[in-house]
């Protein structure tokens, strides 16, 4: 039987009879096929990725194990619709934290249409889109003083300017996420964000890569990023990127991919910045 992820942070939801994704218990994310060119780039680049020889294996480690397409029972009841089925990239995770964070100084790319282009700079200009080159799509963190989780309503994070961007990455990873006037503590700072196995790590590794591929442009693409709050075991925190969305990407036909390695860049400015803060001792940032 399939359900409506819990942790789902960003895009499309399945809720209130909507079409959106879907998870069983065995580990799989059900993302259903747009009717739209959407749904079919997505698996097309899919299909193109998972047997592409050029892509280094540490590489593909970065993107949700990809296992086809296939008819299931759509979220609005429609009755069966083809679904991408991919790894669910949290489950395994009992308190995760999540993050989607848009990559690029723009989400619109050459030959869209002027309707679809009016969109997306209306959306890049009103967001951190064009400023940062990154914006905050949607996060869901564990809050250890009430032992739940908090989630900003979507409105809210798509209001985030610089400001409010660069404190939603500090709360991230702080044990008083909820409190709207708490100084987040960056409690978590250093084991999520830092370490030999930790986010920054990734994105350097995901970012050495950018460097150079000029396999695909990734457009309107996202970095999600997760960590465990359950206490127990070995490497407890298990801070994860992967990158979702693959609706709007392009072959890159020879050239590098300078949005995404861009906003990237500026998105790893920010993260090293806060793990700075906190190592220094001055949590508050000041
Ligand atoms: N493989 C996955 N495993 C777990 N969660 C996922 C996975 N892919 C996507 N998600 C969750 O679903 C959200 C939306 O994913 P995605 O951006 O692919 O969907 P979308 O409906 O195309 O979004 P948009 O409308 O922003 O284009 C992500 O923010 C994440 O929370
Ligand atoms: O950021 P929000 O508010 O969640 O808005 C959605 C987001 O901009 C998606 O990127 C977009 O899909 P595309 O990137 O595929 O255009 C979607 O368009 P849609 O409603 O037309 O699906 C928007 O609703």
């Amino acid at each position: 039987m399939l359900k409506v992820p819990e942790h789902q942070v960003a895009g499309h939801i399945a809720k209130d009879g909507k079409l959106g994704p879907l998870i069983d218990d065995q580990g799989r994310f059900y993302k259903p096929l747009q009717g739209d060119a959407r749904g079919e780039n997505e698996a097309k680049f899919y299909e193109s990725f998972t047997s592409n020889k050029n892509v280094p294996d540490h590489i593909r480690g970065y993107f949700p194990v990809y296992h086809g397409v296939q008819q299931v029972e759509a979220s609005d009841g429609s009755g069966e619709l083809p679904h991408l089925v991919l790894e669910d990239v949290v489950s395994g995770y009992v308190k995760p934290s999540v993050m989607d964070v848009k990559i690029g100084s723009r989400t619109w790319y050459p030959d869209v249409s002027e309707e679809y282009f009016n969109k997306c700079i209306k959306k890049d200009m009103a967001t951190t889109t064009v400023s940062l080159g990154f914006r905050v799509s949607g996060l869901k963190i564990f809050d250890h003083q009430v032992s739940g989780f908090w989630r900003p309503d979507k409105r809210v994070v798509l209001a985030y300017k610089v400001d409010g961007a660069r404190m939603a990455l500090r709360k991230f990873v702080s044990s008083n996420s909820l409190d709207d006037d708490a100084v987040p503590d960056c409690a978590f700072a250093s084991e999520v964000y830092g370490g030999s196995n930790g986010i920054l790590k990734q994105l350097l590794e995901l970012k050495a890569w950018f460097e150079t591929q000029t396999l695909y442009h990734f457009n309107s693409c996202s970095v999600l990023m997760v960590y465990e709050n359950e206490s127990g075991g070995d490497d407890e925190r298990r801070a994860q990127v992967k990158l979702v969305d693959f609706a709007h990407v392009l072959d890159g036909n020879g050239v590098i991919d300078h949005n995404f390695f861009g906003g990237l860049c500026s998105f790893i400015k920010f993260i090293q910045d806060i793990l700075e803060s906190s190592d220094n001792g001055h949590e508050n940032g000041h």
